[in-house]
């Protein structure tokens, strides 16, 4: 057996023990958020064309059955199985033609065919339809010479789904399969919940617009780009996006006017403990309060979840790794829960590349890469060496985060470990 030396600690601090006792779990901060965070409650009616990207309100229901008629699954000759006599091959005047789309009248009674297509329906008194390709036509007779099965090529009323039917429950997001079921369903008329205005505060007296003039000592401003793009998605509205001094009394204003329009204020930045951190405080003057602030994670340990006024306020850190991190395990669970949305998909195991060791302390999310699979189809994640907060570089060649549990301090090649991966919006 192989014996690891523990892992000295560097001596930061961030990780002692009287430190990590304020912090709360991973799984409590989102316990937390789905305990006290409502979806918004206006809802509208939106016609299917304009849906896509939104939340359902409402269940869908099937308003006629689906398909709507028995109809015919291949181009060919509806008949009758049980007019065929004898063993056959029988010889059958066509005496109608069923185009799809057209109601059919005339029957198919005893031994007679009829022409029928793709999606035409059934007519009265056939129960089987024979393509084409099966059949030799000549003149106004098909020749027959296998017996087919009854239903053969039958497509039944219904058998997609039944009149009535929740196609779909509150709480999905509508993308192309859904619309589909929606369409299906005859449902052209969708009640969803109203957009979620977004407000974002990025703060910092460093922070410049990316690509501008900067002098010494100031840095280009990732986290407002990084988080508009994260929030484009069809049901978010960002109603403002602004730039905030590290300066108490103007994060106080531009927090309380944020807070006046929004849903979901979100701040990056000036949330650690030194006096240059004048979020906290700024969120505290204007009367608001704390549901979390710290959580015992790799980076991201400040990130703070509150309320100011009526809107929710979620805190991340200015480090934009530390932010981008804290933004999927988190921010996207409070949009979820505001906007009514389902549950997020679960994490997933996935096998580590290398062996790994660490400080233990805080749950640590690493970005990692899916590498491909094992000999045993376990999917495998690479990965570095350690987690950087503000190493934005190793952010795109990473498909996801790999949660490496807190007390853990070594992991030998091929351990399981559980998998988020990213979501792309
Ligand atoms: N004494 C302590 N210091 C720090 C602690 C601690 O526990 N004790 N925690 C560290 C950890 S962990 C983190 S994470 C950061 C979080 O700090 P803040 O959220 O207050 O963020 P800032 O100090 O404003 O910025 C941190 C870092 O990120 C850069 N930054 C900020 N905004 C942007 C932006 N929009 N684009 C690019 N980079 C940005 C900023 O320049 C700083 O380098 O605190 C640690 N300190
Ligand atoms: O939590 Mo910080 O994000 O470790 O850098």
């Amino acid at each position: 057996m192989t014996i690891h030396q523990a892992i000295a600690s560097p001596g930061c601090g961030c990780d002692s023990q009287d430190m990590l006792h304020a912090l709360i779990s991973i799984d409590e901060a989102l316990t937390r958020i789905a305990g006290n965070v409502a979806p918004v409650g206006r809802t509208e009616a939106l016609s299917l064309d304009h849906a896509f990207g939104r939340i359902l309100a409402q269940p869908v229901r099937c308003r006629s059955m689906a398909p709507a008629f028995d109809n015919a699954a291949m181009d060919g000759y509806a008949i009758a199985t049980s007019a065929l006599t004898g063993a056959g091959p029988w010889v059958l005047p066509v005496v109608a033609r069923v185009p799809a789309g057209q109601a059919v009248t005339t029957p198919v009674a005893g031994a007679v065919a009829a022409r029928i297509f793709t999606g035409a329906p059934i007519p009265n008194g056939a129960d089987a339809v024979v393509m084409q390709e099966d059949v030799l036509r000549d003149g106004d007779v098909i020749h027959l010479s296998r017996r087919p099965e009854p239903r053969l090529n039958i497509r039944r009323a219904g058998s997609d789904m039944a009149k009535g039917a929740t196609v779909l429950d509150k709480g999905h997001r509508l993308g192309p399969r859904e619309i589909a079921a929606c369409a299906a369903a005859g449902a052209g008329i969708l009640r969803v919940r109203r957009k979620l205005r977004v407000a974002l505060l990025v703060t910092g007296d460093e922070v410049r617009r990316a690509g501008g003039a900067r002098e010494a000592a100031q840095i280009w401003d990732v986290n407002t780009p990084m988080l508009t793009a994260s929030l484009a998605a069809a049901d978010v509205d960002i109603v403002a996006s602004d730039h905030g001094a590290d300066n108490l009394a103007g994060l106080v204003r531009q927090l309380g006017d944020m807070s006046a329009q929004a849903d979901l204020v979100i701040t990056t930045g000036g949330i650690s403990v030194g006096e240059e951190d004048h979020v906290k405080p700024a969120v505290m003057a204007l009367g608001g309060e704390t549901l979390f602030s710290g959580v015992a994670i790799k980076p991201g340990k400040p990130v703070s979840v509150g309320r100011i006024g009526k809107a929710h306020w979620l805190g991340l850190p200015g480090n934009p790794v530390s932010a981008f991190v804290t933004w999927q395990v988190f921010g996207l669970a409070l949009v979820r829960a505001l906007s009514g949305e389902g549950p997020a998909p679960t994490r997933r195991h996935v096998v580590i590349a290398g062996p790994i060791r660490r400080k233990p302390g805080r749950c640590e999310l690493r970005p990692a890469r899916l590498a491909g699979f094992d000999a045993h189809g376990r999917e495998v994640v690479g990965f570095e060496g350690a987690t950087h907060s503000a190493r934005v570089g190793l952010l795109s060649p990473a498909d996801g985060l790999m949660f490496l549990p807190a007390d853990v301090e070594s992991l030998p090649a091929g351990a399981l470990v559980e998998f988020q991966p990213f979501c792309q919006s």
